[in-house]
């Protein structure tokens, strides 16, 4: 694609649909639900609905070239799908412009007449329009259109529309996107023709094939398929997949038209009726937005913490070494067990990164919980775990169970966050000569802090991809083990009193 953005500008030039289901209205939102951004330079304002066309108004074409000059001095214009042109003037404007700016990509729907049977192209203009063909890459017209584009009556066959579809393409040298929904039958098939048989890798037919959905809503369903095709050629390069997708998105959108209850005649296509389905209308935070709302989300369970008497004592070396003693003890049994959730982290790890890195965590607990033994714990009985710990370890071991990776990395991420901020804290406040020195190097070291960014990044991007009710379960299990770590430091003060002042 030229200009070099991923979402590729659309411009569309047309008539309006003041209900919204074809024209200039059906474009922009057939350009948006095929990925593009989409813009709009009108030719004429159509008084008309879904049962018909009441009056045409045709602004004048000086206008008409202002509001193309407008858009092309400004933005690149990466594709461009024409329209109805409404009379010989207009089409004359619209052909000069696009000699001077030459966009990459155009394609010409030649709208001559309306779903509901109305002329929307004098007949005089019938010739301009053919002189136009040669400018565009792309022309789209139904039966009746290429009947007068070939000179011939309608086809009533798709083979014979096939036919037409050939001479036209050699006789204006363009590629023709032949349709078959004015044909007999049930099936509805669509097809590339190139009558040189040079743009199509070498091919003179490309066929489409569908099936005819039993419905009224196809009003529309012209521009809004060749709107489509030129936002999917603009992105993928090539007219086949292009058409491809641009043909099962506009089957997907004339399924869903009835549901959309609009006007009493031929209704409108629901354009974004599968990106609905799939993708729903909530809006979603980002990875930072997460973390900020989760940090903030726990900031009373840190303060108190912060404010707890054993972290104070922790802090200032104050704490006894019973209080620290009985807290290591629990340590080491919450370790085992945390390693084992890990474990299963890194088992439901669906990428190779995540599963590496709680299987890296899982085995950094356990060296940690070796160390506790060798360098503090020695030969001592271990206790049996206290209610803080068992508690602690019921909420993260039936969060493992219940299999969901995103919310178990929500259920852990507080023993990484809480600690690597505590011990980043504890350590910058520690004075020489502090008991606990090399307890607080462990938390405060930079490679734990590193774990622990990256910690949260794994869970904030599983956060914003996920859907509300899982994002929901995240936070529960996020908030859920903060509040067990506060009340896991608040165990060993309560199990051997208060610290001394
Ligand atoms: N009932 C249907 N079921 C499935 N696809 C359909 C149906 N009717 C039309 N289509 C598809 O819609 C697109 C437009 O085809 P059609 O031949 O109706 O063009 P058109 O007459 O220019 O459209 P419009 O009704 O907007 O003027 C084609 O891809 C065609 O295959
Ligand atoms: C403005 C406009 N363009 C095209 C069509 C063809 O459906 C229509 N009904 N209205």
């Amino acid at each position: 694609m030229s200009g070099g953005s991923s979402v590729p500008r659309v411009l569309a030039i047309a008539g309006t649909d003041p209900t919204g289901g074809a024209g200039i209205q059906a474009d922009l939102k057939s350009i948006a639900a095929s990925g593009g951004y989409g813009m709009a330079v009108v030719t004429a304002l159509v008084a008309q609905n879904t049962r018909g066309v009441r009056s045409v108004h045709v602004p004048p074409t000086d206008f008409l070239a202002e509001q193309l000059d407008a858009v092309s001095e400004d933005v690149t214009v990466d594709a461009v799908k024409i329209g109805m042109l409404a009379g010989r003037e207009v089409i004359e404007t619209v052909g000069a412009w696009l000699r001077r700016t030459r966009p990459p990509v155009v394609v010409i729907d030649p709208v001559m007449i309306a779903t509901s049977g109305d002329r929307l192209l004098d007949a005089d203009a019938e010739q301009a329009l053919r002189e136009l063909l040669p400018l565009a890459h792309l022309i789209t017209p139904n039966v009746a259109e290429l009947a007068v584009l070939a000179g011939r009556a309608p086809a009533a066959r798709w083979p014979d529309v096939l036919e037409q579809a050939r001479e036209v393409s050699a006789t204006h040298d363009v590629v023709v996107l032949a349709k078959g929904g004015h044909v007999e039958g049930d099936a509805v098939p669509d097809a590339l023709v190139d009558g040189g048989g040079t743009r199509l890798g070498g091919r003179e037919v490309v066929e489409f094939p569908g099936a005819r959905i039993a419905t009224t809503n196809t009003h529309g369903t012209g521009c809004s398929l060749s709107s489509a095709v030129a936002t999917h050629r603009a992105r993928l390069g090539s007219w086949e997949p292009a058409t491809a997708e641009a043909k099962r998105w506009l089957t997907e959108s004339i399924r869903h038209g009835a549901s959309l209850e609009v006007g009493g005649g031929n209704g409108p296509i629901s354009h974004f009726a599968g990106m609905w389905s799939r993708g729903g209308t909530a809006t979603r935070p980002t990875a930072e937005e997460v973390r900020d709302q989760w940090w903030d989300g726990v900031r009373d369970v840190r303060a108190a913490i912060a404010e707890s008497a054993f972290v104070r004592g922790l802090a200032d070396g104050s704490l006894s070494k019973e209080a620290f003693g009985v807290y290591l003890a629990q340590d080491a049994l919450y370790l085992r067990d945390y390693a084992r959730v890990l474990s299963e982290a890194s088992r439901l790890a669906p990428t190779l990164d995540e599963q590496s890195f709680w299987a890296a965590g899982a085995h950094g607990a356990l060296v940690t919980e070796l160390q506790l033994h060798a360098d503090w714990l020695g030969d001592m009985e271990p206790p049996p775990p206290g209610p803080a710990t068992t508690a602690y370890l019921d909420h993260l071991l039936a969060t493992a169970a219940r299999g969901d990776h995103r919310v178990l990395a929500a259920a852990v991420l507080p023993c990484y966050w809480i600690y690597a901020d505590l011990g980043r804290d504890l350590q910058a406040r520690a004075v020489d000569g502090h008991p606990y020195q090399e307890w607080l190097r462990t938390y405060g070291d930079p490679a734990f802090a590193e774990a622990t960014a990256r910690a949260i990044d794994i869970t904030t991007e599983l956060a914003t991809s996920a859907d509300d009710v899982t994002r929901e379960a995240m936070w529960h299990a996020f908030r859920v083990s903060a509040e067990h770590e506060l009340a896991f430091f608040e165990a060993p003060l309560r199990m051997t009193g208060p610290v001394p002042s």
